[in-house]
């Protein structure tokens, strides 16, 4: 060993006893049930001796009644799908951001057909399979077959064509994906240029792009195209389209198909094949228009169902759905990282020699830190609430109810544009709160960030969807003086009259801790920036030309609702029975938190809608300190609480024994640049150069 290296090593060990520290943290008398699970919180004088979570084998799960009911009650097979993943050499991850495309593409192809044997030889139920999914962390194509295909089919296709297509691909018999967007139009639907001409006289072309799972894997696609019969137009539809042979994978005539390139990021979102599609006159069976909506007969009349139109965005909303669970699946990860990293990280201190300060212990590191903290909870229990209301409204349709459609449209669209655009901004608020470590491509951070940051434009660009929450609230606005009682998540706007006059009562920084006072400062703030949009439209004489004029403002609206919306259900969760010594506490502290942090960073629209006063806004800004001293000596337990194992983590700095320095030592050590002492390209490039400076200097 160089003496170099020794000098390192001995770095290294100076520096275990701080990363241990972490432990520190888990002095507390709180026990956590979070998702059904005891976390063990240790009192072992500051120095976590756990191993890995999977290293632990089997986990220590409380009796039934300790678990938190309020959670969905899947913890035990989550934990157990989450610690086989995690044991299972196949779904390594740690090298991704060393492969090469086609090695990734390749490895990510591996993973999903080990995980198809898997689910077989283990006879894994939908929900097991699901979670296994979840945890091996990467995009494939299976998230499209299982996650748009399938319900596509489901949702717009008849019975017939259900007992059809539906077992062939529970099977995979067939693989598919869901192509709608063009390479010209994602966001404007209808403005989609592919056509399907009942009348096979079609010459035009158009290219499909950007479908997951589309450029080398499926076989077949449900594809959105314009309807025409009889020449005439009849708006977007389905269509389920084989686009490769069954026995040999090569494209069918009329179809070109490739991937289109790679995105963002290394690893990241390039293990998915997103695909390019073009058609030539291809032509397919009538009866695989998905016909749940509108039928179209033998001779080519179109026949509508009683069912609405909008039916066909269906599956957009089934997965806008999904995606603000998964908002705070990543939300909880990052801030996992960040929060472990800040009790093990430290930085300045006493001047006498003494330890140095842990950087969680920070003012300004905690103001960052547990507002994120605070919003992973919240965005798990708005997400929640979402999966009900979706239940509820599919229930309602297969009844012929069809009146929850517009609210649950509003709610699935403006909750994934406000949850995946804090999580993306939360992602990259956590990488900067591990400092010049959280870059490295070992904190994990820099993978999940380009991983996830599409998801503020797929399923819908987020502005573009706060527009359409925005069409909703100005409708029922202008609803309110007609006598139609407003419902659902926009009822407070029946009280609009009071809550235009309201003042808030705060007097005293204590009086923010009252959930009617904060939700009555976000329902008067939601209510007055609805109003004045409503009042600033009607100025015009073309409401749409008006939409346009003030879409700036009517997202900002939007924003204040969908706000509304989290606050309020969160504050509805904690009304609840929360079993587990504590635990209630903790949770209504984070609630304070997420609400009071958005309050004051929402000051303007609060102040000048004249909800509060200044002073108001100066006590709630000095409660939210108070708050976080209050969340510090749990802050690991509630991260903890999340149940990640390191595995799933994939994070150096967010390790659950806190042993952060010798790891990423160890880590370093592992790039390929380190493989030879002396580089690649030495006698080169570096040589010559150095040769040359030496010619110099001797001249
Ligand atoms: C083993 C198990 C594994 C399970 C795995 C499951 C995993 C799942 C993970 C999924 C992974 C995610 C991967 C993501 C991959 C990405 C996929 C995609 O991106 S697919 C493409 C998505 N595209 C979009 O989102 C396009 C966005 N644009 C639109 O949605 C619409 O065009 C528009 C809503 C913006 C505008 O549509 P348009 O018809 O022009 O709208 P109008 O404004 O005129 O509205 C008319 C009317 O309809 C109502 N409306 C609109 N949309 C809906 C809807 N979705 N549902 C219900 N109603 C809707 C609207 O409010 C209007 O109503 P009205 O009463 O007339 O005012
Ligand atoms: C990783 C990834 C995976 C994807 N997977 C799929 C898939 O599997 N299947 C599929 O069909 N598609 C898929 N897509 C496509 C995706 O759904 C679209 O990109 C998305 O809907 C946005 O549409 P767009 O690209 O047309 O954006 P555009 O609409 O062109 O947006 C560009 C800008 O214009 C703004 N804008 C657009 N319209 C308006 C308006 N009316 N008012 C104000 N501003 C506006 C937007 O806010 C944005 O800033 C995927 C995309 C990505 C990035």
């Amino acid at each position: 060993m160089s003496s170099a290296q020794g000098f390192l090593n001995d770095w290294v060990e100076s520096r275990v006893g701080l990363g241990s520290n972490i432990s520190n943290s888990r002095n507390t008398s709180v026990s956590y049930n979070i998702k059904g699970c005891w976390i063990p919180l240790t009192d072992n004088g500051g120095r976590r001796s756990l191993g890995s979570r999977e290293e632990q084998g089997s986990v220590r799960c409380r009796r039934d009644e300790d678990r938190l009911g309020w959670f969905p009650p899947h913890f035990d097979v989550s934990d157990r799908m989450a610690r086989l993943v995690a044991s299972d050499p196949v779904f390594r991850k740690d090298n991704r951001a060393m492969l090469s495309r086609k090695e990734l593409f390749k490895n990510t192809l591996r993973k999903a057909a080990h995980a198809w044997k898997r689910i077989i030889e283990l006879r894994l139920s939908e929900e097991e399979a699901s979670e296994m999914r979840f945890y091996v962390d990467e995009p494939a194509f299976t998230d499209l077959h299982w996650g748009m295909f399938v319900p596509a089919i489901k949702g717009q296709g008849t019975e017939e064509q259900q007992q059809k297509w539906l077992p062939l691909a529970y099977k995979m018999q067939i693989i598919g994906c869901y192509a709608q967007t063009e390479l010209g139009h994602g966001s404007n639907v209808q403005g989609l240029e592919t056509t399907a001409t009942f009348d096979p006289e079609s010459d035009e072309f158009s290219f499909i792009w950007w479908p997951g799972g589309l450029g080398k894997v499926s076989t077949h696609a449900v594809v959105y195209a314009r309807l025409i019969t009889e020449g005439q137009e009849h708006g977007v539809h389905g269509f389920i389209v084989q686009l490769r042979s069954l026995d040999d994978h090569m494209p069918l005539p009329g179809i070109t198909v490739g991937d289109i390139g790679m995105k963002f990021g290394t690893g990241a979102y390039n293990t998915m094949d997103n695909g390019v599609l073009r058609f030539d006159n291809v032509r397919i069976p009538r009866n695989q228009m998905l016909m749940r909506v509108m039928r179209v007969t033998r001779e080519g009349k179109c026949v509508q169902s009683n069912v609405p139109r909008q039916l066909i965005y269906g599956t957009m909303v089934y997965v806008r759905q999904t995606i603000v669970s998964d908002a705070s699946s990543a939300l909880s990860r990052a801030v996992c990282i960040a929060t472990r990293y800040s009790a093990v990280r430290r930085q300045f201190g006493p001047q006498d020699g003494g330890v140095e300060t842990q950087v969680i212990d920070y003012k300004t590191q905690q103001s960052r830190l547990f507002p994120l903290l605070a919003s992973a909870y919240a965005f798990r229990f708005v997400g929640e609430w979402l999966k009900w209301l979706y239940l509820d409204v599919t229930q309602r349709l297969q009844a012929n109810d069809f009146s929850t459609l517009p609210e649950a449209h509003a709610c699935t669209a403006g909750l994934k544009s406000l949850t995946t655009s804090a999580t993306a901004d939360a992602i990259e608020e956590c990488r900067k709160l591990c400092g010049g470590h959280g870059y490295l491509s070992s904190s994990g951070l820099p993978e999940l960030f380009a991983v996830y940051v599409p998801a503020c434009t797929y399923e819908g660009d987020n502005v573009v969807l706060l527009l359409q929450v925005a069409r909703f609230l100005m409708k029922t606005v202008s609803q309110l003086g007609s006598g139609k009682k407003p419902v659902g998540t926009t009822a407070y706007m029946a009280r609009a009259e009071d809550l235009l006059q309201s003042r808030c009562s705060v007097q005293k920084a204590e009086d923010w801790l009252k959930p009617s006072v904060i939700l009555e400062a976000f329902e008067a703030r939601a209510v007055r920036m609805c109003v004045a949009c409503a009042q600033s439209l009607s100025k015009f004489q073309n409401p749409e030309e008006g939409f346009l004029e003030l879409s700036a403002d009517l997202v900002e609206a939007a924003i204040a609702h969908c706000q509304l919306i989290v606050v309020s259900k969160f504050i509805e969760k904690l009304q609840q029975d929360i079993p587990g010594k504590g635990v209630k506490q903790q949770l209504q502290i984070l609630c304070y938190i997420y609400a009071l942090n958005l309050l004051h960073k929402h000051l303007g629209d609060f102040l000048s809608t004249g909800c509060i006063t200044p002073k108001q806004a100066s006590l709630a800004n000095d409660h939210l300190r108070s708050l976080y001293s209050k969340v510090r000596p749990n802050a690991i337990a509630l991260v903890d609480a999340f149940n990640y194992t390191d595995h799933f983590l994939g994070s150096v700095l967010g390790r659950y024994d806190g042993n952060v320095y010798p790891k990423l030592y160890e880590e370093a050590w592992k790039d390929p640049l380190n493989d030879s002492v002396v580089p690649d390209g030495y006698q080169e490039y570096i040589r010559p150069m150095l040769k040359q400076q030496l010619r110099n200097a001797r001249l």
